[in-house]
């Protein structure tokens, strides 16, 4: 097969909210159409079922009229019901001009749910169709549970394509609605489809109930469907749909087939998701997980080093990333040079024995090591000032009352002089961050780090005891770095992680 050019559809709006706990409000739900549409380049986008909710509505309506703006409007997709004229004018009323048809794909669910016999649900939809074409609109349709007609009655599968296929519907939607086939089964029904309609566009939508769903994306473009749906980070109803990271990587490089999607830009719009879904990215995901370009094995960074041995055709530069390597036990002398490189410093071998060390025996702990502690490390080891600490906090107090907001006093001293303030904040942690704000922002006149995030890990086993370590990442200067602090008490954790930051900014200024 030779270059085939794939539509994907992202329904990231549609089936992606539905993924249970997940939600977006009417604005969020415009930035990541806008993400998907102008960053990301998908070709179209399903961005809401009809009649839904008033929320809903808004949403849809203020996606159309940013689309109508740029000229993107016939590329948002709302899915609609066979429900005479109630689905197809409340679209209509948002501004959308393309209504994705949920008609029944099996005669189970058109005898059992809609309770109509194939000719009535026939009948039915035409109608819809004409009304949606009166008010020129695109139809496209969803075969709903098309894998379960596909298996216990294909007959009335071709019965109602038979019948759509005299209309003039854009799409067939073809949906694995419960995630149930194998891509063996994928490129049988497939087949068939293409085979008896050869002129119809199809698209494959699949679910992950058994995993299967990228292989069966991958079945269903072998067997000449032309357009897929996916959703960022593969969210959607139950176990979710197919990821487009891994998508678009593997059409690309198995298939060299030709997308629209920028995947330089696929990172970044996986962690707006992650931050709007609440669903935490695993760190093992491919393309988008934290540790997907991080070699840990010494072996594998001494590969690097030599001839890149180590990598395939997955290059993190492509997808906005950068390959890393990590700290811990199973590091070698070359993960660590790797790193310090990054830091600019070198070590002759002797130095490079001894830190290497150190880090595998705090590896043996279960520490994680992280390229900012690497410094500390270094100065600790060979007893001299690799990292000077030009920030140290001489003494602090927060406190929790109830009933009162929490406070915080600190005395902290930065390049030799010392400072104290105090502040009061939503919890003990953000007022020793706002004390300290005022330091650097206010009697300084200083810029003050961003946080973006906070991970608190804590040991399972239930002791009130345990080391907690909490990583906060920060955005400086258009820097992006973490910091870690391991403590028995989880403010006094996240106090370590900050006054690491601080030396490392400082260490900013001065260069
Ligand atoms: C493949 C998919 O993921 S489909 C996803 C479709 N999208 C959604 O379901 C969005 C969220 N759903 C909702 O907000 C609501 O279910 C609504 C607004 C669509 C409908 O709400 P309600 O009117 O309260 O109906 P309810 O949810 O209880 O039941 C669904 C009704 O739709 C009917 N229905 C199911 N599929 C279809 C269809 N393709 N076309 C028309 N009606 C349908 C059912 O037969 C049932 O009708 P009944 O009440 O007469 O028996």
């Amino acid at each position: 097969m030779k270059h085939p050019r794939i539509e994907i559809m992202d329904t990231t709006l549609r089936d992606g909210e539905q993924t249970s706990g997940v939600s977006f409000v009417p604005h969020e739900k415009l930035m990541i159409a806008r993400l998907l549409l102008e960053e990301l380049k998908v070709d179209r986008v399903e961005v809401a079922s009809a009649r839904v909710s008033k929320g809903e509505f808004d949403a849809v309506k203020m996606i159309c009229d940013w689309a109508a703006r740029c000229n993107l409007l016939p590329r948002v997709e709302v899915l609609g019901f066979v429900d005479g004229h109630t689905s197809v004018d409340w679209i209509h009323a948002t501004g959308c001009r393309v209504i994705n048809l949920l008609c029944k794909g099996s005669l189970k669910h058109c005898n059992y749910q809609l309770q109509k016999t194939p000719e009535e649900h026939i009948e039915d939809i035409l109608s819809v169709v004409d009304y949606a074409n009166e008010q020129d609109m695109v139809v496209n349709v969803y075969l709903e549970d098309w894998s379960n007609g596909m298996k216990d009655s294909p007959e009335y599968v071709f019965l109602l394509m038979d019948a759509l296929s005299r209309t003039n519907i854009r799409r067939y939607m073809l949906p694995d609605t419960l995630g149930v086939l194998n891509p063996l089964q994928v490129i049988e029904f497939m087949r068939k489809m293409v085979k008896r309609y050869p002129h119809a566009h199809f698209d494959f939508h699949a679910h992950n109930d058994y995993d299967l769903a990228v292989s069966n994306v991958l079945a269903a473009v072998l067997s000449g469907c032309k357009g897929l749906h996916t959703t960022i980070n593969g969210l959607g109803e139950r176990a979710g749909n197919a990821p487009l990271a891994s998508v678009q990587a593997i059409l690309k490089d198995h298939f060299n087939a030709i997308t629209n999607i920028d995947e330089s830009r696929l990172n970044d719009v996986s962690r707006v998701l992650e931050s709007y879904s609440g669903i935490v990215i695993p760190a093992n995901k491919p393309i988008v997980g934290e540790n997907v370009f991080t070699q840990v094995a010494g072996v594998h960074a001494d590969g690097d080093n030599k001839s890149n041995l180590y990598c395939n055709d997955l290059l993190p530069e492509r997808f906005g990333r950068k390959r890393e390597y990590a700290l811990g036990k199973n590091s070698g002398k070359a993960n660590i040079r790797k790193n310090l490189e990054d830091l600019g410093l070198q070590l002759d071998e002797e130095s490079m024995r001894k830190v290497t060390a150190r880090i595998i025996e705090l590896g043996d702990k279960k520490e994680l090591v992280t390229q900012e502690d690497l410094p500390y490390i270094v100065s600790d080891v060979l007893k001299h000032g690799v990292m000077e600490e030009r920030v140290s906090l001489k003494s602090y107090i927060v406190n929790l009352a109830y009933g009162l907001k929490p406070m915080a006093t600190l005395k902290i001293e930065i390049n030799g002089k010392e400072y104290e303030e105090s502040s009061s904040g939503d919890g003990q942690y953000d007022a020793f961050v706002r004390a300290l704000r005022k330091i650097y922002k206010v009697t300084l006149g200083r810029k003050f780090p961003m946080l973006t995030n906070y991970a608190v890990t804590i040991p399972p086993g239930g002791r009130t005891d345990a080391f907690v370590q909490t990583v906060i990442t920060w955005s400086f200067e258009d820097t992006i770095f973490r910091t870690r602090g391991l403590d028995a008490d989880q403010t006094e954790a996240a106090i370590k992680a900050t006054v690491k930051m601080l030396n490392i900014i400082e260490d900013e200024y001065e260069s």
